[in-house]
């Protein structure tokens, strides 16, 4: 047993319901999550739990009315297996089918160049399922914010203002997914600004 697993609840308890059900998947899902990511920092100069990141993610997403049980699963485990040795077989074993294919569907590959791999989210942002948009609104949202907050030391302006332009790119194909995402994706995009070596910038010019 991993410490992952879901203990069977029993039937007969009057505190089992589904709602409790699914606090324990969703529990699992960070709890598997926090083992894979352990080792991982972001790249600020604080060098923030990677963690961090994904409850992020999972919390734009209940916030902004996505709450399926499935979707914030995937949304916590989104990165597991592009940037952690878990493997799509793993996820499916543990959690099922369902968020094995929204993290799929979320997984760049790595064996492709930068340039390649960049140009693969564009070209795929329309065609994935709603619930992987949704997941991949909340990612690009996180980010742009986490951008704004305390850009990488090592990016540069430019570096920076591309990323906000790419993501663009990729979330403008998905707004059917997520108006209220949408929304807030769209208020970084007109109004944002960021700072580097003390100069502010706008995030798009
Ligand atoms: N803004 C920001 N991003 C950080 C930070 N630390 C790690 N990242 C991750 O870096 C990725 C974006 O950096 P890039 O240089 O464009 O991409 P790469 O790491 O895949 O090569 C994102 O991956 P991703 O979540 O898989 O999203 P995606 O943008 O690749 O779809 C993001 O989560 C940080 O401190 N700030
Ligand atoms: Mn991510």
């Amino acid at each position: 047993m991993q410490i992952w697993d879901i203990a069977p609840i029993e039937s007969t308890s009057s505190s089992s319901d589904s709602s409790d059900d699914s606090l324990a998947q969703l529990l699992s899902a960070v709890t598997f999550a926090s083992v894979k990511h352990s080792e991982q920092r972001r790249k600020d100069i604080d060098g923030t739990p990677y963690i961090n990141h994904v409850i992020g993610v999972a919390q734009l997403l209940a916030s902004n009315g996505h709450t399926s049980v499935h979707t914030l699963q995937a949304a916590i485990l989104h990165d597991t297996v592009e940037d952690t040795a878990t493997t799509l077989d793993e996820l499916r074993d543990v959690f099922g089918e369902r968020v094995a294919s929204i993290v799929h569907e979320c997984t760049d590959d790595k064996s492709l160049p930068k340039q390649a791999r960049k140009q693969a989210q564009i070209d795929k942002a329309g065609c994935v399922s709603i619930e992987a948009q949704q997941v991949k609104l909340a990612d690009k949202l996180y980010n742009l914010r986490d951008l704004q907050r305390c850009p990488p030391p090592d990016w540069t302006v430019h570096r920076i203002k591309e990323y906000y332009t790419w993501a663009r790119n990729v979330t403008c194909q998905m707004r059917q997914a997520s108006e209220p995402l949408s929304r807030l994706l769209d208020d970084v995009y007109a109004n944002g600004t960021f700072e580097k070596d003390g100069v502010k910038y706008k995030c798009l010019d």
